[in-house]
């Protein structure tokens, strides 16, 4: 409990001071006596062919906010994240973090965001030290800082000890996810875009994820994930966003969305499914 604490606290005090007035110096050269959004989606637009996946998306996270957006399969929650993020161009629409355009200036924008995207792409034939030790040399970190971060990572997402051994390309998919998230923590950011964090996480790896992200939150950092689990997202976050056919059919503090009922009532209604009982399939019946 003491080894998990003091990991936890190491994870969110790794900004450097020279990042931290990195940080400040582009984010705060935008303030204008109004609080900036931690992330702010503007008119984000993309279609494939004729099909529109994300159709004019508005969204915003305020800072120090626990962000959940939920939607059905399909309603565009991993295209809009990653035009947000920048790894998708949109048609149209803009995102900054902090006030930094992710579009007009990415090296910026990407010092202050730490992205966990669908369908990770990394180096797999590392194990998960050379990993985090190569990430750390790309976003400068100096040896040893990146050293202590890695070993610190490691320890917390339990991905030493015999996981040493294992190059990520071997890894089970929950092991991927907690390797990702260890990625996108590792330089420090003031934002985190986790797409489906919990997604194949076992229980115990999944509450030691969600201290993380708690402890992140209360160090004064913000965080948007997107799931599919209702509970869990009542349970973490603190404003909601519902996404539905490629639009943000509503966004608010959690309380105020689901207005007095479970955010899956609410889903349901606002989606407009029916939940169904399986008619139909008569031939499954012994
Ligand atoms: N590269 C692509 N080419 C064509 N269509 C795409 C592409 N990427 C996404 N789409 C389509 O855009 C729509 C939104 O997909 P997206 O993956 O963003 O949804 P999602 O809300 O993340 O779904 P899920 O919850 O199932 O992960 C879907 O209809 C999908 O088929």
């Amino acid at each position: 409990m003491e080894r998990a604490r003091r990991d936890h606290r190491g994870v969110t005090a790794f900004r450097t001071e020279k990042e931290e007035n990195k940080v400040q110096h582009s984010g705060a050269a935008r303030t204008t006596g109004t609080e900036v959004a931690a992330f702010r989606l503007v008119g984000l637009h993309k279609t494939f062919g004729t099909h529109t996946a994300v159709d004019h998306a508005d969204l915003t996270v305020a800072p120090g906010s626990f962000y959940g957006l939920v939607g059905p399969n399909g309603a565009g929650k991993t295209t809009m994240l990653s035009m947000a993020v920048g790894l998708q161009r949109p048609d149209e629409g803009s995102a900054s973090v902090h006030g930094v355009d992710v579009w007009q200036e990415p090296l910026a924008a990407r010092r202050l965001m730490g992205v966990l995207p669908d369908g990770l792409a990394m180096p797999e034939r590392l194990t998960g030290r050379e990993l985090l030790t190569y990430l750390g040399q790309l976003h400068g970190l100096d040896a040893a800082e990146a050293a202590r971060r890695t070993g610190e990572l490691l320890a917390v997402m339990e991905l030493d000890g015999s996981a040493e051994r294992t190059l990520v390309v071997d890894y089970s998919t929950g092991m991927r996810k907690k390797i990702g998230l260890a990625t996108a923590l590792l330089h420090g950011p003031r934002l985190l875009v986790l797409d489906e964090p919990f997604e194949a996480v076992d229980p115990v790896s999944a509450a030691t994820i969600k201290k993380i992200l708690k402890r992140f939150v209360a160090g004064g950092g913000s965080v948007l994930i997107s799931s599919h689990v209702m509970a869990l997202v009542e349970q973490l976050c603190d404003t909601v966003a519902v996404m539905a056919k490629g639009r943000v059919v509503a966004e608010g503090p959690l309380d105020e969305v689901r207005g007095g009922r479970s955010l899956e009532e609410t889903f349901v209604d606002l989606v407009g499914v029916e939940i169904g009982g399986g008619e139909g399939l008569s031939w499954l019946a012994s």
